[in-house]
């Protein structure tokens, strides 16, 4: 079986390195003249897969502003997540989550197991229960082509005390993140299935993220302040494992589908461009 790895490998080869985020957030469902509630929430996933789901290599889809309308949201999302699959993009479950050993064991089954109504290509887990806790999402992951993208040094501005805390052995806390994953990927060709996230908001990491041979999901930009040119400056070396990450950059010029699709056009021209110098 092809591994998430080598299948994003492809997909960012064919369709170019951008992941495009739904985040329904109710001041954008209100800007696209939908109502804040579930048929709100299934008319605009289904105008943004629509537009843009047959051209981007993923789509991550916010799990948040699906389970705030409870099951009835979670439906949509399940939905969205089909639509997705049927339109060729790799869908990316941003559900940050993490728990001890046995909990994580369930977690992976609800979203890593093909068998499952939210089955996705890869999910975004928390290591604060210690990076060995998620094995069995790394685990199920590996078993059936999946992927598994762990938090390293987040976008917003309350990560850093945590993440940049040294402990014991000197290392930080995104060190020993990255250190660990790094051993998850050692081998791997074309790319390892295990990313780290890194919020291109950050500026000089000052981690060697080089070693991890994985994806790189990098949000923060847009809406967040960070723009494709600051990718040189957060990644270095690692630039050409980013996969650069836009939620209301993008879908902000809804809900006109031809807008959406140019936007993100636009902010993969510029994607490809700040990429490209390395
Ligand atoms: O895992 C993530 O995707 C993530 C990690 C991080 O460090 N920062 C971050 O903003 N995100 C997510 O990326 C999206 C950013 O949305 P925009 O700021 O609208 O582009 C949200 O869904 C966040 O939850």
């Amino acid at each position: 079986m092809e591994s998430f790895g080598a299948r994003l490998h492809r997909a960012v080869t064919e369709r170019g390195p951008l992941c495009v985020g739904i985040d329904p957030h109710p001041g954008l469902l209100a800007r696209w003249g939908l109502p804040d509630d579930v048929e709100g929430l299934d008319r605009f996933c289904r105008i943004v897969v629509e537009a843009i789901g047959d051209r981007v290599a993923v789509v991550k889809p916010q799990s948040a502003f699906f389970e705030r309308f409870g099951s009835r949201g979670v439906g949509i999302l399940e939905s969205t997540i089909r639509q997705l699959r049927n339109s060729g993009s790799l869908v990316l479950l941003d559900v940050k989550r993490g728990d001890i050993g046995s909990t994580v064991s369930a977690y992976a089954s609800a979203y890593l197991d093909p068998s499952s109504s939210l089955y996705v290509d890869a999910v975004t887990a928390s290591p604060y229960l210690g990076v060995g806790s998620l094995a069995p999402m790394f685990d199920l992951a590996a078993a059936h082509g999946g992927g598994v993208f762990v938090l390293a040094l987040t976008s917003n501005p309350e990560g850093a005390a945590v993440q940049r805390a040294v402990g014991a052995d000197g290392r930080t806390v995104a060190q020993t993140v990255i250190d660990e994953i790094s051993q998850l990927n050692r081998g791997a060709e074309p790319l390892g299935s295990f990313g780290l996230v890194v919020g291109a908001t950050i500026g000089d990491t000052g981690h060697d993220l080089a070693a991890v041979n994985g994806p790189l999901l990098a949000p923060g930009l847009g809406a967040q302040g960070a723009t494709a040119a600051d990718l040189r400056t957060v990644f270095g070396s690692a630039l050409p494992s980013v996969l650069p990450s836009y939620s209301r950059e993008v879908l902000g010029a809804g809900p006109d589908e031809a807008a959406l699709r140019a936007a993100t056009d636009r902010v993969l021209g510029e994607c490809r461009a700040a990429l490209a110098t390395v």
